[in-house]
């Protein structure tokens, strides 16, 4: 009769995410690592663009209870015995350190309110330090979950002024990347550079159909049948970065650009939750302006 194996905790597992160049062996001798310095591995997914020389992704999460080294000597060895060997591009983070996640509003709400609706029902592992806005209209809401909410008014005689107190707030707070829920202002280079962080947008169309800030007029123009939402990386170009998540409703010809906009709220929510939960749980790996996602 073999002992019962220790409850395991769910929140002591680590995601280790890699990417390099394919070859054979490379899934043996990064589970051999992990078992050989008692990991229990969970989940493991993996993709090759080309197997004849493309590139391998692959996600593993495992448990940590087994594990005999502690963190920092664990990465060295795993960085020596199976990354620089391989050429690998790796993270690993701790499902017991959540992300620490700023969102940025304007005046829409309903993204915001939906992503502190799931945090608050534990479905997204994040820490909220601070929202930024550049208009007051959703202080009480941020007020109401309890978070520090800054408001940074932006114009165009002062957007670089504007975008440096927003990226000295963001840093100072020690924000790990940051979500535009329904923003309003472009983001600069310089702002992307300094912040030097990922940053999630939802777009309210499905991308690559309708860029700009008004799609929703431009699809009741187009008569189109179908309207979306995409949520994507931020880029300096406008709504053109790697896409993490999108989907689509069916219209009909009764709508109006109002009732887009009602109809499209919904999926807005929906898909924007689903990148940052994929960002947070570490399924998102980018090559160039596409992703994989596990
Ligand atoms: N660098 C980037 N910044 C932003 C992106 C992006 O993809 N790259 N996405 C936008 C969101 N967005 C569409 O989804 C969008 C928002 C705003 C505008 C726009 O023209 N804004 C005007 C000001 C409008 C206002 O003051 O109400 C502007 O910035 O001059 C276009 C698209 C978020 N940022």
């Amino acid at each position: 009769m073999t002992a019962p194996s220790p409850k395991l905790d769910p929140l002591n597992t680590a995601v280790l995410t890699i990417a390099c160049p394919d070859r054979g062996g490379i899934v043996a001798a990064v589970s051999q690592f992990l078992f050989s310095h008692g990991a229990n591995i969970i989940h493991s997914d993996q993709h090759s663009t080309d197997p004849a020389g493309g590139t391998f992704f692959m996600r593993m999460e495992f448990h940590l209870e087994g594990l005999d080294l502690a963190r920092e000597p664990f990465e060295r060895a795993f960085a020596q015995v199976v990354a620089v060997p391989f050429g690998m591009d790796w993270r690993l983070s701790y499902t017991a350190q959540p992300k620490r996640m700023a969102i940025l509003v304007s005046r829409y709400d309903h993204c915001f309110l939906d992503l502190l609706w799931r945090i608050r029902r534990g479905e997204l592992n994040v820490d909220i330090p601070l929202v930024l806005s550049n208009h007051e209209d959703l202080r009480r809401d941020a007020e109401m979950f309890g978070l520090p909410f800054h408001v940074v008014p932006v114009t165009r005689e002062n957007k670089a002024e504007a975008e440096a107190e927003q990226v000295r707030l963001l840093r100072e707070a020690g924000v790990e990347f940051a979500v535009l829920a329904r923003y309003m202002q472009i983001l600069s280079g310089d702002f992307l550079r300094a912040f030097a962080r990922p940053v999630i947008n939802i777009h309210h169309s499905f991308l690559p159909a309708f860029v700009g800030a008004n799609p929703y007029r431009a699809a009741f123009a187009r008569g189109v049948k179908l309207i979306g939402a995409t949520s994507h990386y931020v880029t300096e170009e406008l709504d053109a970065g790697p896409i993490i998540a999108q989907d689509v409703i069916p219209v009909t010809h009764r709508e109006t650009p109002d009732t887009l906009m009602r109809l499209g709220r919904d999926v807005e929510r929906q898909v924007l939750a689903r990148a940052v939960k994929a960002h947070v749980e570490d399924r998102v790996l980018v090559q160039g302006n596409k992703t994989v996602v596990f």
